[in-house]
């Protein structure tokens, strides 16, 4: 099922939540919503789900305008950050939910759904834990029981609002590749609300980044990362150091403060102990190691300003550096947009 999102705009009082979004779920992928708090991907969310009205634009379902359908109507599946499980209840007997509360002339027969429940439970992974109650299972599990139940109708449509959020950052991981299997599995049309840039650059098929209520750029992983349409994109989506210089084919060229700024990412600043025409003096201020990289702070000479170098472990470990040395920053990478942006 495809979603088409055209104009919308919601307002909560004076403060604008979405303004004029358009957007074009494909059918069958799996879409994130990615943005800073505030930026709207909730609200965005919720009126794909008829939780909330538009106050303006439209929502088609496979072309069939949805906007003034009721969420029953809507055939979609939700989990959000806080498992809402219900406590009392088994995990079979969360899963079965959805499927024993529809009205009678539309219920299966008992046998029918404790079926559908084990074969989700399998789907799940969780298939030995049907006899617990949610008290007695870890978060990760407690979320991939949700999102069991709301696989359990059978959705046209999957939306999922943080899942993992409230979840440690190992569990998180594990999860996101769970998911990215399952859906290579069910291809349900999927979308997934998150701020966290490498959840989405890992799990999504495409990635919607927002801002302020409005779509900064729609795109694979691949394109957001590599081509971010502003600065905006290129901020959120990792690190960002300005260099004054001239980009020629990505490549930097000169360094004068005199130049225009180009963005560079840590992982493209080379750091060198003799300096070449790109690169500027540096003193290194800090160095820390993050895991597999080695992360350098580097105070530009004569500007005031700071850079991170982010180095593999081998390369610091040939520079062998120590605070308060000078070395030289060269940029290999460069972005430049025309358009002027404060970070
Ligand atoms: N019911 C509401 N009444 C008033 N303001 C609201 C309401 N719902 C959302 N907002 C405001 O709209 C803006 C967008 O909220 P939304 O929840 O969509 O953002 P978000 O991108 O999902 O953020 P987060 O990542 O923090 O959940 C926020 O500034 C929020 O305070």
């Amino acid at each position: 099922m495809s979603i088409e999102i055209a104009n919308v705009t919601k307002q909560f009082g004076s403060f604008t939540a979405l303004d004029n979004v358009n957007l074009a779920v494909p059918s069958g992928e799996l879409t994130a919503l990615l943005g800073p708090s505030g930026s709207g991907k909730t609200t965005l969310l919720r009126i794909i789900a008829g939780l909330e009205t538009p106050d303006a634009g439209s929502i088609r379902f496979d072309g069939e305008e949805t906007t003034d359908r009721h969420v029953r109507e809507r055939q979609v599946g939700f989990v959000f950050q806080h498992y809402a499980l219900f406590r009392h209840m088994t995990v079979e007997e969360n899963v079965a939910f959805g499927l024993t509360v529809k009205p009678r002339r539309e219920r299966r027969p008992k046998q029918e759904i404790r079926e559908r429940v084990h074969e989700l439970l399998r789907l799940v992974q969780l298939e030995g834990l049907a006899a617990r109650f949610p008290s007695q299972l870890s978060g990760g599990q407690r979320q991939r029981v949700a999102l069991a139940r709301a696989l359990a109708v059978e959705p046209k449509v999957l939306l999922l609002d943080e899942p993992f959020g409230a979840l440690d950052a190992k569990v998180r991981v594990e999860l996101r590749r769970w998911l990215r299997r399952l859906h290579d599995e069910i291809h349900v049309t999927s979308v997934f609300v998150t701020h966290d840039q490498e959840e989405a650059l890992e799990v999504a098929d495409r990635i919607v980044v927002m801002n302020r209520g409005r779509i900064e750029q729609v795109g694979t992983p691949a394109e957001v990362y590599d081509q971010p349409a502003n600065p905006f994109v290129f901020d959120f989506l990792g690190s960002v150091n300005l260099f004054h210089c001239r980009a020629e084919q990505g490549q930097a060229r000169a360094a004068s403060p005199d130049l225009p700024v180009g963005y560079v990412r840590s992982h493209d600043i080379e750091v060198e102990r003799s300096q070449t025409a790109d690169a500027v003096e540096a003193q290194v201020r800090h160095i820390q190691s993050v895991g597999p990289a080695v992360r350098v702070e580097l105070l530009v000479r004569g500007t005031g300003k700071t850079v991170e170098a982010e180095l593999s472990r081998d390369g610091a470990e040939r520079l062998a550096l120590s605070p308060g040395e000078t070395v030289y920053a060269r940029p290999r990478r460069i972005q430049t947009f025309v358009e002027d942006y404060q970070i």
